[in-house]
C-alpha cells in the first residue's frame, strides 16, 4: 500500500517560488490500478515523481507498505527503488542498445549474473509479446512496441509497484487499448499496484479501480471508482459517467438512479416500482463500461398515484437494495 501524508513540493527558482503539490494526502491499495487525473499544470508529474524520489518532497510523508521513503538512507533508498517499476511518456530507451539489452539495464545494474539475465529478459518480452523483436532497435519499432519495451524493462527487477507517466499520451486510441490491456493483465497476474497519471478521462475508465483529482496542485477529491460514481457530487463520478440529460418534461418528482450491474438491478427496479405502484417515465440514461463493468444511469419521472411518501419509500428500498437513487 502507498500512503502519502500532507506532501507539498515547493520548487524555488530565481527568487519566486511554484507549489507545485499543497497538503496532498492519498491511500492507494495494494493490487489496486489506481489513476491520478488532472489538467495540465495540476501536479501530476511532480507527485509521481515524488512517490519514488526522484523529486524530494518539500514536506510530508510517503509510505511504501509502511516505510517512510523519506527517510531511508542511500542504499535502503536503492532497495525500495527496487520494489518501483517506472514507464514514461516517451519511453526513454536508450537508442543505441537493442530491445534485449534495453530491457536488461535494471538487471545489470543490481548486478545479476549475463545467463541469467539473458533467461530473464526472454521470459519478459514474452510477457510483453515481444519475444521476436529481441535484436531489434527502438528506432525500429512502433510507439506501442516501445512502450512495452518501457514496460519490460520496469518490470525487470521483479517490482511490486509500477508507476506510469502518461504511458499512453504518445499513442494512439487503438495502441492506447492495447497497452492499456497489457497493463490490467499485468497487474492481474503479478498483482502488481499500478500508479497512472493522466490527462485522459479514457485511460480511468478503461482499467482503473480507485481515482484522485488533482487541481492546481491540490486533491479534490479521491477514492474506489465505485463510490466516486455513485457520489452525486462527486466531479470525477460526474465526468466518467454518460451527462443525463435534465429534460425534466413537466415532471414533479426526477430520480437519478446509479447501478453497477445492469442484469442485478434490471429486476431490482422492476419488482419494486410494480409493488409500490409508482409510474415512470424514462427521461435520459445510458450504460456504459467502466474498468470492465457495465455501469448505467437513468433519469426517471416518478408518479405516485398515493402520496409523497410512496416515492420517498421507494429511493429508500432502491438505496438498500444497491441501487444509488436520489432526488434531483
Ligand atoms: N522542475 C521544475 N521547476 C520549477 N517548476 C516546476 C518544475 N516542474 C514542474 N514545475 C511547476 O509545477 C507545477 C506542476 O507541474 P507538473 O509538471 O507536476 O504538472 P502536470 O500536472 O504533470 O502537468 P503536465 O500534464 O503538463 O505535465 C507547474 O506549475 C509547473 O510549472
Amino acid at each position: 500500500m502507498i500512503v502519502i501524508e500532507h506532501l507539498n513540493k515547493v520548487y524555488r527558482h530565481a527568487g519566486s517560488h511554484t507549489m507545485a503539490l499543497k497538503d496532498v494526502s492519498l491511500t492507494i491499495p495494494t493490487g489496486s490500478v489506481f489513476g491520478i487525473l488532472g489538467r495540465s499544470g495540476a501536479g501530476k508529474s511532480t507527485l509521481i515523481r515524488c512517490l519514488n524520489l526522484l523529486e524530494r518532497p518539500s514536506a510530508g510523508r510517503i509510505l511504501l507498505d509502511g516505510r517512510d521513503l523519506t527517510l531511508l538512507d542511500k542504499r535502503e533508498l536503492r532497495l525500495q527503488r527496487q520494489r518501483i517499476g517506472m514507464i514514461f511518456q516517451h519511453f526513454n530507451l536508450l537508442h543505441a542498445r537493442n530491445v534485449a539489452d534495453n530491457v536488461a539495464v535494471p538487471l545489470e545494474i543490481i548486478g545479476v549474473p549475463k545467463a541469467q539475465r539473458r533467461a530473464r529478459v526472454a521470459e519478459l518480452l514474452e510477457l510483453v509479446g515481444l519475444g521476436n523483436k529481441a535484436d531489434a532497435f527502438p528506432s525500429q519499432l512502433s510507439g506501442g512496441q516501445k512502450q512495452r519495451v518501457g514496460i519490460a524493462r520496469a518490470l525487470a527487477a521483479n517490482p511490486r509497484y509500477l508507476l506510469c507517466d502518461e504511458a499512453t499520451s504518445a499513442l494512439d486510441t487503438e495502441t492506447t487499448a492495447s497497452i492499456l490491456a497489457l497493463l490490467q493483465d499485468i497487474n492481474r497476474q503479478l498483482g502488481l499496484t499500478i500508479v497512472l497519471i493522466t490527462h485522459e478521462l479514457e485511460v480511468v475508465k478503461a482499467i482503473c479501480d480507485g481515482a484522485a483529482l488533482l487541481d492546481q496542485g491540490r486533491v479534490v477529491e479521491t477514492g474506489p471508482l465505485a463510490e466516486l460514481l455513485t457520489r452525486a457530487d462527486s466531479r470525477l463520478g460526474r465526468a466518467l459517467l454518460p451527462y443525463c440529460d435534465p429534460g425534466h418534461n413537466g415532471e414533479a418528482s426526477v430520480a437519478e438512479l446509479t447501478f453497477w450491474d445492469t442484469t442485478v438491478a434490471s429486476p431490482v427496479l422492476s419488482e419494486l416500482l410494480r409493488q409500490s405502484g409508482i409510474g415512470v417515465t424514462l427521461l435520459s440514461g445510458g450504460v456504459e463500461a467502466v474498468a470492465g463493468k457495465r455501469i448505467g444511469r437513468l433519469r426517471l419521472g416518478l408518479h405516485s398515484p398515493a402520496d409523497g411518501q410512496a416515492l420517498s419509500d421507494l429511493l429508500r428500498s432502491l438505496n438498500e437494495r444497491g441501487i444509488a437513487a436520489e432526488w434531483v
